[in-house]
């Protein structure tokens, strides 16, 4: 699914309003009405409810909320920030509308903020998508004094003071929600973990705005649904051999992190590789012969490291390499040589990501290849360099992605996916009983087997992320998220498979 900017957003309502030719008002209820069943089903109307509008749209959704959680017999109290001369048509009508037992109270000093109740229930409709310049001032002052309270504040639309789709300067005020509940499609800023302190966790409510304005949009920013996901599985016909779903290498494994090598073996064989060979230094070779007996085992000439490449790499189709591989100067070698000869598409990971980050020859090299890169922020930074801000970051990403003609999986809570050609896709899979060892090496072990499997590079990670954090949740049930580990991952991933395909049927 796209992600939209503001302006477009802005557009997609104007659009909307003359397609279906309707009021602006009648769109602004639907939204409402939206906000309203997602915050009748959160929360029952014990607790007192305090909504805070802004002058403008945001603010009218937050009037017309008030009238409908009062019918829903919420107690409720409405307060103003802003001069109502110049508030917006929508917002004026929404104010005609309340119910006379409902004053709109003014807030025009810092004297006349309510005492807000722990117990209470904060709705933040100040500022929305049309946030134009940095809170200051008096809306400065009732954001901190709403920050302060213990209440739980569910935004409208966007936490007011936090910019749609580009950097907030550091020195405004900004909402930080519990909750927020945005409209039709989630804003870029839910998906920079800088935000997670603002937006919360964020919920999207349909309203059903144009689906041709949606469809013809023109943005390189995507999230990834279970929708999108449907059509990328293939389907195995009946006589199928193992010949058909290609036979994968992966370098890994070290000593003391043999581990890393098992997980991405066991992950690869569970995501549907036809063939799996594992080139690891001697030490494992009965590790990995004991622990996955459905792959091959090839031993390198160095005990502890691996220095050297298998003599028949050409029949490999596709390689992951680096999982618990360390960064020794024989192995270093290798990575030289793997990048210098290989045609075959490559998956690399942590320590290759560590050892090509330290030359840049081998960068350089990385043109020359169909590659995928599975960073964590650390191995990104390593990579790249440091990036001022999580925007910045991303336009790094995708500068490096399109210079060096490389994918880029940058893994986190909403793992970004950089292509060459400019897009970037969030995953919306997964959660923090993620964030344990072995996790990554098992992804690696995913997006190798999906390109063993023929799909496309872009097609991998997408469905590899997904697939890897729709295991984690499907996982989380049963484990919770402290005791979750990552063989977990693999353990679930046949139910993630299942779950998908099952869908696409
Ligand atoms: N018909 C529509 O356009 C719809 C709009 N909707 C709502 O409307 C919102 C967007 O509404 P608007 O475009 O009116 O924008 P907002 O209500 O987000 O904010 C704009 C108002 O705030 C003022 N303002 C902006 N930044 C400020 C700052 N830093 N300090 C002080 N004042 C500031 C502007 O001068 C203007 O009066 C969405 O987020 C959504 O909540 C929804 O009701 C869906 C339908
Ligand atoms: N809080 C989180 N929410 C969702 N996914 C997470 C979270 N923390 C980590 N992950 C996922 O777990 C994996 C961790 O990978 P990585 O840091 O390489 O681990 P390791 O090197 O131990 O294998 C990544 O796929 C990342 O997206
Ligand atoms: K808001």
């Amino acid at each position: 699914m796209k992600i939209l900017s503001a302006d477009q957003t802005r557009a997609a309502d104007a659009f909307t309003i003359q397609e279906e030719n309707i009021a602006s008002f009648e769109l602004m209820e639907r939204a409402a009405s939206a906000f309203t069943a997602w915050f009748e089903n959160k929360f029952t109307p014990t607790q007192d409810v305090y909504i805070f509008c802004g002058p403008g749209n945001n603010g009218g959704d937050g009037l017309a909320i008030t009238r409908l959680l009062h019918q829903r017999c919420y107690t409720v109290q409405v307060y103003l920030a802003g001069d109502p001369a110049n508030a917006s048509e929508d917002f004026k009508y929404n104010h005609q509308k309340l119910p006379t037992e409902i004053a709109l109270r003014h807030v025009e000093h810092e004297s006349d903020f309510p005492a807000i109740p722990a117990a209470a229930l904060v709705i933040d409709a100040l500022f929305g998508t049309g946030l134009n310049r940095t809170v200051t001032g008096l809306y400065a002052s009732l954001i901190n004094h709403l920050n302060q309270s213990a209440a739980c504040i569910t935004a409208v639309d966007m936490p007011s003071g936090l910019y749609t789709d580009k950097q907030t300067p550091t020195e405004g005020a900004i909402i930080r929600a519990k909750y927020t509940v945005s409209f039709e499609l989630p804003k870029l800023a839910f998906f920079l973990p800088q935000h997670e302190a603002y937006v919360g966790q964020w919920h999207v409510v349909p309203i059903s705005l144009s689906p041709t304005f949606i469809s013809e949009a023109t943005t390189n920013l995507y999230f990834t649904t279970a929708a999108d996901i449907q059509h990328l599985l293939k389907s195995r016909p009946k006589f199928s051999h193992k010949g058909l779903y290609g036979h994968a290498l992966l370098l890994c494994g070290g000593f003391g992190k043999m581990g890393a090598a098992v997980l991405a073996a066991r992950a690869c064989m569970r995501a549907g590789v036809g063939l799996l060979t594992v080139h690891a230094p001697a030490i494992g070779y009965a590790i990995l012969q004991n622990s996955v007996p459905e792959a091959m085992a090839l031993s390198d000439k160095h005990k502890n490291h691996i220095a050297n490449l298998p003599s028949d790499i050409e029949k490999y189709n596709v390689i992951g390499v680096g999982p618990g591989m360390g960064t020794e100067r024989v192995t270093k070698t290798a990575i030289g040589q793997l990048l210098a000869t290989c045609k075959q598409p490559l998956v690399l990971d942590a320590d290759a990501i560590n050892i090509i980050a330290g030359s840049e020859k081998l960068k350089n090299q990385l043109r020359n290849h169909e590659v995928i890169l599975t960073p964590h922020p650390k191995e990104f930074e390593r990579l790249i360099g440091k990036s001022k801000n999580d925007y910045d970051r991303l336009q790094d990403m995708l500068e490096f992605c399109r210079e060096y003609s490389c994918y880029i999986v940058l893994k986190g809570s909403q793992t970004a996916i950089g292509t060459p050609e400019g897009n970037l896709y969030f995953n919306t899979t997964g959660n923090a009983g993620m964030a344990t060892g072995g996790t990554g090496d098992v992804l690696t072990g995913i997006i190798t087997a999906l390109v063993a499997q023929k799909y496309t590079l872009e097609e991998a990670c997408i469905l590899g992320v997904y697939l890897h954090g729709l295991a984690a949740d499907l996982a989380l049930p049963d484990v919770g998220k402290v005791s979750m580990i990552a063989s977990d991952l693999i353990d679930y991933l046949p139910k993630a498979f299942l779950q998908v395909a099952r869908t696409s049927a």
